[in-house]
């Protein structure tokens, strides 16, 4: 077994200020005459929060706190403000450089860069060619929009361009909230992203933004002191009259009331009595209107109770707020009920059954032109999922769901039917392909103020962020034909530039602090270090076997689809191609269909009785080229079909069939979906063969057989239970055991000192598989063992899941949790354990993140141990390689190097330009 320790511990970062003063910043700024004036009138944001700004200006390093009368403390620099550094050298990703790099790269010498038309900031030179630049105003991401449409969008860009510039004078404030609304103190970081959220939630571009703090620093609680602070907007926007009884037709977009603060209210101590004023309000209105609501909350179904018991426990009884747990089959229909409350927590799920969606995209011609020209790893565009999945269907479902869009509150729940005065997404990549139902249902919630929470905004593509970009209606983004011709269209001609573009624009409306983000020369949350282990194993020969086999039959099968130009229409297959090779490191079993659910168990008699045709046809809708899970729209895992014919992964379906939104999620069915109607790929096989015993022991060669069955450990199993047994008795051998090789012996001395002092309290372990099988493989081998564990996947009722949390938190006895990938990796706090094994890889780089700062977050107080195992020369290295490539992605969007710190920092010259310098 090799071991390869990374040491991840995060490096410097900081909030943009790198060596440039904010001094020079307004300095570069005056430069510029149209923004002079901007500038010199600009006005405090808000009274309650005016900084102490008595000409210190650099606010890094006089960063002084000063608590005025009301608690409210500054001066600071928004978080959210650019750094600039002229003579920072922002370094393009090799891959995104290779590919677009210009065999004729014209470098005039001078600091400066010319093209046809202008001179470019050397910052965008570095490592880049240019021949391929041009004015972006003009450049042929535009051409496409036509005259007007360009004319328009260049326009709104102004004011992107505008509020860029303020960012970048823009002192970095803190906010606080009195004392007795909150029964935690912020921390700093907090208090940041308050006076930057209550900034965004004025703006006039679009109010609201993406809090991308990493997992773990606090956004919930973040929220909640927005939530808070801005009470008194909320009351009198739910409490206004004449906004409660508005038409239908009222545009709640233009609907912008930013009100002066009845202080009072804060002040007060909050139940000043005017909350039940609302509700008696909301309650006159009429049947026809959309009452005026408070906050609304998505969360995935695995943290609602999370919510509620953070807003429980955060908010002490004097200030508390009355939250509605909006959940399960028995919930009320009556929106006026609804507008009772300051808080209404809900799932994706219920959001996307009761509010109508807004139409998809019309983008299937961009696009398809637009791949080859691109290159953003289109592989893994779920565009081109999509596109590979419709055979003509989605048109006719398009236009069957824009009749249906025209009466639209006919069959919309009350989610639907109130104005929300705030509306937040938390875990907003949920929503990061536009197409799914669930995107275009979160668009079309009515808000005044909208909010996105997510540690990895950005997963797969740069698509991924205009499914923000449209539900945040950040115009001129939120059109995508805009976003291509001004964000993705520039990155795909020349990635630097492109980048910093994207950069500038996020800025504006995004404010990201990671857990090595640095303030005043201070980590912004001390918490113990993580160290990755990568531990790379060996199959058995009979395993190498089994997957030497599976491999070249998947080539083979692989070549013929590429020799007949149908590579693309076969992208599901060749998925499923993948998925067994993945499945196959894991353990042999997983290939030959192991099923132990509840799914499989309960629908095995209905298939057996159903007509063979019709079995064949549900077969053949697993196996095709359709088999895109209908919930969450990845590559179904665990794929099931139901017997409507729509597929899911059994996980996503699972979570339902425990819940009461058991509807078909497909556009047009509204199929009620049941746990005996619901048949997974290898039932399906048995029945339609007529062979209703365990497959995995027939079609087998002998040397499969040895390996096909569940007693069988598997290599990665062994290597599981080697950890979590040296976890189970500590001393040095099982730490460097677990952790190292000499060559990183800091990382290996931390872990065993601390196993040393703790000898006495058991260390915990999450273990996290995106199969559910794997899991049930590996309980079998921990049965065996002196070991106690719990266990969460979407399989279970969110009573069960919170009880499994709650005895893997709480009960010493209890020592490892295992969970689903999908089901575990969201939301949870599980600060109780200090090691993480991930048995796979996902396709993505933060899915594994964020089922890693599980433990890794505020309230740890151990170093963390993360080991992920891997099989050598299989899949699993290319995975690796693909993740590799997927973290330059997201660290070049972000403006982040390699190890989180901003490496670029955007200039006034950078912005003249990336904005095609309206200005000029
Ligand atoms: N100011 C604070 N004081 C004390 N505890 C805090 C504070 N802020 C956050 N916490 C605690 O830190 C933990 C992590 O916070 P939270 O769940 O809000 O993080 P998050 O950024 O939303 O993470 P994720 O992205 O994983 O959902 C929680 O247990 C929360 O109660």
């Amino acid at each position: 077994m090799d071991i390869i320790e990374i040491d991840s511990s995060d490096s410097e970062d900081d909030f943009g200020f790198g060596s440039e003063s904010p001094e020079r910043l307004l300095n570069d700024i005056r430069t510029i005459p149209s923004m002079t004036t901007g500038l010199s009138h600009q006005k405090p944001q808000n009274a309650s929060m005016r900084p102490n700004f008595d000409g210190r200006l650099d606010a890094r390093r006089n960063d002084v706190t000063n608590r005025s009368e009301n608690g409210v403390s500054g001066p600071s620099s928004f978080a959210g403000g650019n750094a600039v550094d002229t003579s920072t050298k922002f370094k393009p990703p090799q891959f995104m450089e290779e590919k677009f790099r210009s065999k004729n790269s014209l470098e005039s010498g001078d600091g400066f860069h010319r093209n046809a038309n202008r001179m470019l900031p050397s910052s965008f030179m570095h490592g880049n060619s240019v021949n391929n630049l041009q004015p972006l105003g003009i450049s042929d991401g535009q051409k496409h929009l036509g005259v007007g449409a360009d004319r328009q969008m260049e326009g709104d860009e102004r004011h992107i361009y505008q509020e860029a510039l303020q960012n970048l004078a823009q002192p970095r404030l803190e906010d606080d909230l009195p004392d007795g609304f909150l029964t935690v103190p912020l921390l700093r970081h907090q208090k940041i992203a308050l006076a930057w959220m209550v900034h965004k939630e004025k703006s006039t571009l679009c109010a609201g933004g993406i809090l991308a703090d990493d997992q773990g620093l606090g956004k919930t609680v973040s929220m909640i002191a927005l939530i808070q602070k801005q009470m008194p907007q909320q009351l009198k926007f739910t409490s206004d009259d004449s906004n409660c009884v508005k038409p239908e037709a009222l545009n709640l977009d233009e609907d912008e009331d930013v009100v002066e603060v009845d202080k009072t209210h804060l002040q007060s101590g909050g139940n000043d009595g005017k909350r039940e004023q609302v509700a008696n309000l909301v309650m006159q209105t009429s049947h026809n209107s959309r009452p005026a609501a408070g906050t609304l909350v998505v969360c995935p179904a695995s943290i609602l109770r999370q919510w509620a018991q953070e807003l429980d426990e955060k908010v002490p009884d004097a200030s508390k707020l009355s939250v509605l747990v909006y959940h399960g089959g028995t919930r009320t229909k009556s929106p006026s009920d609804l507008a009772r409350y300051h808080v209404v927590l809900t799932t994706y799920a219920i959001v996307t059954n009761e509010v109508p969606k807004q139409p998809i995209v019309d983008d299937d011609e961009g696009e398809q032109k637009n791949f080859d020209k691109y290159g953003i790893s289109p592989e893994f565009s779920a565009n081109k999922k999509r596109k590979q999945t419709s055979n003509g269907r989605n048109n006719l479902k398009k236009k069957g769901k824009k009749l249906k869009d025209s009466h639209l509150d006919s069959d919309s729940g009350a989610l639907a039917r109130v104005r929300w005065f705030r509306v937040i997404l938390d875990e907003a990549q949920t929503i990061k392909n536009h197409r799914t139902q669930v995107a275009r249902a979160c668009c079309g919630l009515r808000a005044k103020r909208r909010w996105c929470l997510s540690g990895t905004p950005m997963q797969n593509s740069i698509d991924d962020l205009y499914s923000y970009f449209r539900f945040l209606k950040c115009d001129p983004y939120s059109v995508y034909s805009s976003f291509c011709a001004a964000i993705k269209y520039p990155i795909s001609k020349n990635s630097s530039s492109g980048y910093r573009k994207l950069q500038a624009v996020l800025k504006t409306l995004l404010l990201r602090r990671t857990k090595g983000t640095v303030l005043d020369g201070e980590p912004i949350l001390k918490i113990p270090p993580k160290s990755i282990c990568l531990t790379q194993v060996e199959f058995s020969q009979e395993e190498r076997d089994f997957y030497s086999k599976l491999e070249a039959d998947s080539q083979q099968q692989f070549k013929v689809f590429a020799a007949t130009g149908t590579l693309r229409q076969n992208y599901a297959s060749i998925l499923m191609l993948l998925l067994r090779l993945r499945q196959a490191c894991d353990h042999p079993l997983l290939v030959k269909g192991l099923r132990s659910d509840t799914v499989g168990k309960y629908s095995f008699d209905m298939a057996k009785q159903l007509p063979r045709e019709m079995l064949i046809n549900l077969f053949n809708q697993l196996e095709g080229s359709l088999a895109i899970c209908a919930f969450c729209n990845d590559p179904p895992e665990d794929a099931v079909v139901s017997m409507c014919g729509h597929v899911f992964c059994y996980q996503c379906v699972s979570e339902r069939l425990t819940g009461e939104d058991n509807q078909c999620p497909a556009p047009s069915c509204r199929d009620v979906l049941g746990t005996d109607s619901v048949f997974s790929h290898s039932t399906l096989k048995r029945c339609i063969s007529d062979n209703f015993d365990d497959e995995a022991s027939t079609s087998s060669t002998y040397d499969e057989q040895i390996i096909t069955h569940s007693g069988y450990i598997s290599s990665k199993i062994k290597a599981v239970l080697d950890i979590l047994k040296s976890i189970a008795n500590p001393c040095r051998e099982a730490a460097l055991m677990i952790c190292g090789s000499d060559s990183n012996a800091s990382a290996s001395n931390h872990t065993s000192t601390h196993l040393n002092s703790n000898a006495e309290v058991l260390e915990k372990a999450i273990v996290f598989s995106q199969w559910t099988s794997m899991l049930d493989l590996l309980e079998l081998s921990l049965n065996e063992c002196p070991i106690q564990y719990r266990r969460l996947d979407g399989t279970m009722s969110l009573m069960a899941r919170d009880k499994a949390v709650k005895d893997f938190n709480t009960d010493p006895e209890v020592t490892v949790m295992l969970m689903s990938l999908k089901a575990g990796s969201l939301g949870l706090n599980m600060v109780a354990a200090c090691h993480v094994i991930l048995l796979d890889l996902w396709w993505n780089p933060t899915t594994e993140d964020q089922a890693v700062d599980r433990a890794h977050r505020i309230g740890q107080t151990r170093p963390v141990t993360v080991s992920r195992i891997t099989i050598k020369n299989t899949i699993e290295d290319r995975i690796l390689a693909l993740q590799e490539e997927k973290r330059k992605m997201v660290s070049s969007a972000f403006g982040e190097d390699q190890t989180g710190s901003h490496a670029a920092r955007l200039t006034v010259e950078d912005l003249k330009y990336l904005f095609n310098c309206f200005s000029d």
